[in-house]
């Protein structure tokens, strides 16, 4: 019969043939001992017969189970380990060997307790207490029939002796075999113990897991927060002074980069006129179209209100006027249709380039330049460009 058998039983299976054979040694070495008797004389009443038949016991025994284990047979048993299965025919060889060796029966007596070695691990103090019984009857049998036959140099005394030794030493070893087993049983408890504790410590484990990440989300999402104005989605003042700071300190030259301030022109018609809400929608749309006129490096942000600024890295007077007169132009071009009458709108722009020499590495100073260039748009007429004086008077007009 051939069955389908999983690692961990296949696993078993092998521990429990070990067993087995482990069982098959200790009937040899028992074996072999009466044989050693038996050939040197010391067992006179012995038969060649006699002898002959325990051995072959012994083999079909093993044999036996070792084509159950193989088969898969034992699988079937309450315990497919066959413990207990295993020890009845071995107690009742042992017992056959006694009535057969007479004169050397104290050295036989001892064969049970090889025998209940095997079970140390598993037998209840119960099991043990029956085995005991069947090995105590055992050998009260043997003694019975050899009075009754009237065996021919048999010791009653002696034989009595090793009966009450026998019982005293079984119900030891029963007492032994109980405690072991209690070992055995509360170490199982302790492990088991300790696999749920270490599933739950791995439970914990994860969940502080995934909580941490749930923080490191909304720690990042903060610090987007707290670097993004939250109606354009552009960068806020703090974060664009941060950014700006550490470019000023490393600058050398006025090529290095331009600062624009942006600001709608009449923001305040616009809310007065068409509502807040309105208001914002064109913050938000002045933001979009601005960002689609930049570069990857360049930083627009929100500077307050309906002002806004920006920093263009790597850019000099004319790129900066070129890139300032681009969104101005495109926010221009937009028309509002979702407010009444179809509005479109302006923006002044105040540019100015870094200047190592006036700005004393001081992001105030860069700004303050640039609002007066604003300042100079605003009166000039608004929806214009405007260079920061000194350093260029040229401006773009609409
Ligand atoms: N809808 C809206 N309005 C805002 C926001 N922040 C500031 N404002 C308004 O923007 C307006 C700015 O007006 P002013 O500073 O007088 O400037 P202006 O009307 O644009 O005039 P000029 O800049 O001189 O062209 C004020 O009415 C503010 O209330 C905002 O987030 N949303």
């Amino acid at each position: 019969m051939s069955v389908a058998l999983s690692d961990d039983i296949q696993n078993k299976q092998r521990i429990r043939i070990k067993r087995l054979m482990m069982g098959f040694a200790a009937y040899v070495v028992c074996g072999t001992i009466v044989w050693l008797y038996f050939l040197t004389n010391q067992t006179e009443h012995t038969s060649t017969a006699e002898i002959a038949i325990a051995t072959a016991f012994s083999l079909v025994v093993q044999a036996t189970f070792y084509f159950m284990i193989k088969s898969g047979a034992n699988l079937k048993f309450k315990d497919p380990s066959l413990t207990i299965q295993q020890m009845i025919p071995g107690f009742l060889w042992v017992t056959y060997l006694l009535s057969i060796t007479q004169s050397v029966r104290g050295i036989v007596l001892v064969f049970y307790f090889v025998i209940l070695m095997f079970g140390i691990f598993r037998l209840t103090a119960r099991q043990y207490l029956a085995l005991s019984v069947l090995a105590l009857s055992g050998y009260g049998i043997v003694i019975a029939h050899d009075i009754s036959t009237n065996a021919p140099q048999f010791n009653l005394t002696l034989n009595l002796v090793q009966l009450a030794v026998l019982a005293i030493l079984l119900i030891w070893f029963s007492y032994f075999g109980h405690e072991v087993h209690d070992l055995r049983n509360e170490n199982k408890i302790k492990k088991a113990q300790l696999i749920r504790k270490h599933m739950e410590i791995e439970r914990q484990r994860d969940e502080i897991h995934r909580t941490n990440n749930e923080l490191q989300v909304v720690l990042s999402k903060l610090s987007t927060q707290a670097i993004t104005d939250e109606l354009t989605g552009l960068a806020n003042r703090r974060h664009f002074v941060d950014c700006l700071q550490p470019y000023i300190e490393q600058a050398k030259d006025s090529s290095e980069f331009s600062i624009c301030l942006l600001d709608l022109d009449h923001f305040k018609q616009i809310n007065d006129r068409y509502g807040h809400n309105a208001g914002d929608l064109v913050l938000q749309r002045f933001a979009d179209t601005a960002k689609q006129c930049l570069r990857k490096n360049d930083l627009l942000a929100r500077y307050g209100g309906e002002e806004f600024i920006l920093f263009l890295p790597r850019a000099d007077k004319y790129a900066a006027m070129e890139c300032a007169e681009r969104i101005r132009a495109e926010f221009s071009k937009i028309i509002f249709e979702e407010l009444p009458d179809s509005p479109s709108f302006t923006l002044s722009v105040g540019v100015t380039i870094f200047s190592p020499k006036s700005d004393h590495m001081k992001s105030e100073n860069l700004i303050s330049r640039a609002d007066a260039a604003l300042y100079n748009a605003k009166k000039r007429g608004r929806n214009q460009v405007v260079l920061a004086e000194p350093a260029f008077k040229h401006h773009f007009a609409a």
